[in-house]
């Protein structure tokens, strides 16, 4: 079988995701959208044709000074009524494209995010075989651009298609030499403009490379404005953006010169060719004839759509090249899943098998569980059961493996970094995990307090204030004239110790059974600490806590200890 280039399989394998893998209802829209927009197409063709020779017969009577005011009219109605055909063709277009970009966005978000997570770890497979991805990734931009290309490129060929199908019968009827000449002149044209423009698609990857790390500098100058302030660090982040900008502004100029000199040898090449039809009419009408200069004028102008359509890919070079590299980059996520959801050994997540989610039974096991960072071994054949009340401590020195341990835990390092097998109770709602870095999600307080479950039963808003009360956040309420629902950016407002004690009124106003903690005590004092842990200690059945602090042993009944050498670990009960 024909093995298809790179981005052909990534431009299939991405069409299958909508044309053939979505839904049969998503599918019957889809597919009478396009019979749509192609029945407009064959109409505009045929359209296009007629009133070709309409022009033809006008000239001819406008030159013959026969021409009526009522042919004239008959042939400006006819303009006039086709004239919506092209407005109704674009928005039928428009509709389709964006039902196919909500798809295919839908289908990514969901990778974008893994792949977030899991491929910044450990490296990422498929980067041979896909290129480098930028570091701005936008992936809604990304499939609008893909979504864009691929429907204009596919219609103008299938428009090309049906242009060639109607012109050359024209062309040979009026000329078979003419024929024969834009066949050739077309054949030869492309093989030019695809050596000329052979570069283009690594050219394109190189500039959204250059283009996204660009605007991942400003983002991570604005994301730490104040840190780089406290530094003086502002010239050194100035220099990093210059040299970003420069980068892109290179990278740019690099691919608009080939850009450039492809455009230029289309248009010259064009303008040359266009004096074939004269040439070859003259030639070849007997001696002392003269031309009919409409039967010139259409000659020329099907002679012109026929070379055109004939060189549709070196035409379009530059879009084609474009909607290489964006597919490539799409794909790549599209690997990462299938490559994740087929990988074979590294660490297998799985429910528990006995029926869990009772008080009393364990909640989370750990068999032969070995972690990597790199060729450095973290922890070793690690096994163990959670208590199923209590809390279990997880300490180390710092780079020891606890965080890449509750990472394991989480899913998020599912088939690579290591091996072994983690069973956990994952009914929806069940474990809430609280990273290192409280996340503050964009909306209103009760949105922050509902993030991600939403609320346990009973919890109303009386609930809710007595909550923040109870962990020192009673002056947010306070502060918006006791309202739940003041919109605000609560990560640049709220202290990190408030944004970690907020991470836990999360806990008591959702009320999951089991909570997975990473250091979620480290910009608190050792009252508030202290409160923190009693909140989540009379709320949760048993919860997995990292942290250094001595202060925590008082609160878990047992320790796992990460010894950072050879991935030596022991596990021991805290008096
Ligand atoms: N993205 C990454 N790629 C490669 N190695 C990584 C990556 N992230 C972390 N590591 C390495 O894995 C090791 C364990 O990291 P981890 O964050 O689990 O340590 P930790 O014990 O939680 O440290 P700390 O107490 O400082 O938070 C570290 O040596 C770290 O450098």
């Amino acid at each position: 079988m024909m093995e298809l280039s790179k981005p052909a399989r990534a431009t299939c394998t991405l069409l299958r995701l909508f044309w053939w893998e979505s839904d049969r209802s998503v599918r019957a829209e889809a597919v009478l959208r396009l019979a749509a927009v192609v029945s407009v197409l064959l109409f505009r063709g045929k359209a296009g044709v007629w009133l070709s020779t309409i022009r033809r017969q006008q000239t001819q009577e406008l030159l013959r000074r026969e021409a009526s005011s009522r042919s004239v009219l008959r042939y400006l109605g006819a303009l006039v009524l086709l004239s919506p055909v092209s407005k109704i063709y674009w928005r039928l277009l428009r509709g389709l494209r964006l039902q196919w970009e909500r798809h295919l966005t839908q289908h990514f978000l969901v990778r974008f995010l893994d792949a977030q997570c899991l491929g910044q770890r450990f490296g990422r497979p498929e980067q041979e075989e896909c290129g480098s991805r930028h570091p701005d990734q936008r992936i809604a931009a990304d499939v609008g651009k893909f979504v864009q290309l691929a429907t204009s490129l596919s219609l103008d060929s299938l428009q090309a298609g049906i242009d060639l199908y109607f012109y050359s019968a024209l062309l040979r009827g009026i000329s078979p030499a003419l024929s024969k000449t834009a066949l050739l002149a077309a054949a030869a044209g492309t093989l030019v403009v695809r050596f000329l423009g052979r570069n283009l698609p690594a050219l394109y990857g190189a500039e959204r490379f250059a283009d996204g790390n660009f605007t991942y500098v400003l983002t991570r100058m604005r994301e730490n404005a104040e840190s780089i302030a406290f530094y003086g660090g502002q010239q050194h982040e100035v220099k990093l953006a210059s040299d970003a900008l420069d980068l892109r502004q290179n990278t740019e100029w690099v691919r608009l010169a080939e850009k450039d000199v492809v455009q230029h040898f289309s248009d010259q090449y064009r303008q040359i060719l266009s004096l074939s039809p004269a040439l070859l009419l003259v030639q070849s009408s007997a001696a002392g004839a003269s031309v009919d200069a409409a039967v010139l004028a259409q000659a020329s102008e099907a002679f012109d759509i026929v070379t055109r359509r004939l060189m549709i890919l070196s035409e379009n070079w530059s879009d084609f090249s474009r909607l290489n590299t964006v597919a490539l980059e799409l794909y790549a996520y599209h690997l990462e899943q299938s490559n994740l959801d087929s990988s074979e050994g590294g660490i297998c997540l799985s429910p528990l098998q006995a029926d869990y989610g009772h008080v009393g039974q364990t909640w989370l096991s750990l068999e032969d569980l070995s972690l990597w960072a790199g060729d450095r071994i973290l922890v070793s054949s690690l096994s163990f059961a959670a208590p199923s009340k209590g809390g279990l401590l997880i300490t180390g020195q710092s780079g020891s493996g606890k965080t890449t341990l509750l990472r394991a835990i989480a899913g998020l390092l599912r088939g690579q970094g290591g091996s072994g097998h983690v069973r956990r109770d994952m009914a929806p709602g069940h474990v809430l995990f609280l990273s290192q870095r409280p996340y503050m999600t964009l909306g209103t307080l009760r949105e922050q307090l509902s993030y991600p479950f939403g609320f346990a039963a009973g919890v109303d808003d009386a609930a809710l204030c007595g909550i923040l009360k109870r962990l020192g956040l009673d002056h947010i309420v306070l502060q918006s004239k006791g309202s739940l629902d003041v919109v605000s950016r609560w990560d640049e407002i709220l202290s990190l110790g408030e944004q970690q004690r907020l991470s836990v009124a999360r806990i008591l106003a959702q009320r999951p059974m089991y909570a997975v903690l990473d250091e979620i005590t480290s910009a608190n004092d050792p009252q508030h600490e202290a409160n923190m842990y009693s909140c989540i200690a009379l709320t949760c059945s048993a919860f997995l806590s990292v942290g250094h602090r001595a202060s925590l042993e008082a609160f878990h009944s047992r320790r796992l200890r990460l010894l950072g050498t050879d991935g030596r670990w022991e596990l021991e009960a805290l008096s």
